[in-house]
């Protein structure tokens, strides 16, 4: 049983390092905003912040664990990474769902099932492609999402969203199917539930002002 309902708009609450709202402070109001507005789940980085939001808002949260190099494996790479979002108190944990090798040398069917086995939260494969996808599945993540579509390949990261993708595995696969990455309009967020995601998560452009106001500045150039 999913803790969200279908057809719903999910919050990614996560600010760079490099950040002022960096911190599980700034990322629990951006997360307490987002639920009062309509949110059904948070998404948080790392255990400090997937606490303080999962004790500050009453939807779940979904927790992940970056580590190391963005040119790798990253969003929750290890079945640690994994186990320390889930005891700082995550409903479902996100991880790579790529068919990359994991730098902890565990496939990504022994992380899903440790995960399932050992906590059972379900779990989220964020994937970079159909067969990708297909696999996730086959791997037993309960739900695929279009997360690291266009952030894996050598060429620059495309504008607009991967809603061919949503549709592609939406069709293929008897799980839900999330589309996450770049989902800047609503009319964008639309197109994902028409082309049969079960949810959206939506980030920078709900809880990034920087890349807003960055977005906004590039009218003039
Ligand atoms: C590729 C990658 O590392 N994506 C990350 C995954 O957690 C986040 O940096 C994104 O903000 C998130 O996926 C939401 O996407 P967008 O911010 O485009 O709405």
């Amino acid at each position: 049983m999913l803790p969200f309902p279908a057809r719903s708009l999910l919050v990614s609450c996560q600010a760079a390092a490099t950040s002022p709202l960096h911190g599980p402070g700034p990322m629990t109001m951006m997360a307490r905003a987002a639920e009062q507005a309509g949110a059904v789940a948070i998404r948080a980085n790392g255990p400090a912040d997937v606490a303080a939001i999962a004790g500050a808002v009453g939807v779940p949260v979904i927790g992940i664990n970056k580590t190391g190099d963005r040119a790798g494996v990253y969003i929750t790479p290890t079945l640690a990474a994994a186990a320390e979002v889930i005891r700082a108190g995550a409903a479902l944990v996100a991880l790579d769902g790529t068919t990359r090798p994991r730098p902890d040398g565990l496939t990504l069917a022994e992380q899903v099932s440790a995960i399932h086995d050992g906590y059972g939260v379900p779990v989220m494969a964020d994937v970079d492609g159909y067969e990708a996808g297909l696999a996730a599945r086959e791997a037993g993540a309960d739900l695929v999402a279009t997360t690291l579509s266009g952030y894996t390949g050598p060429g620059p990261v495309p504008a607009e969203p991967d809603v061919e993708l949503v549709a592609k595995l939406a069709g293929a696969l008897d799980c839900p199917v999330v589309a996450e990455g770049r989902y800047t309009t609503p009319e964008l967020f639309r197109a994902a539930l028409d082309a049969g995601a079960y949810a959206v998560v939506i980030g920078t452009a709900i809880t990034n002002p920087g890349a807003i106001t960055r977005r906004f500045l590039g009218a003039l150039a």
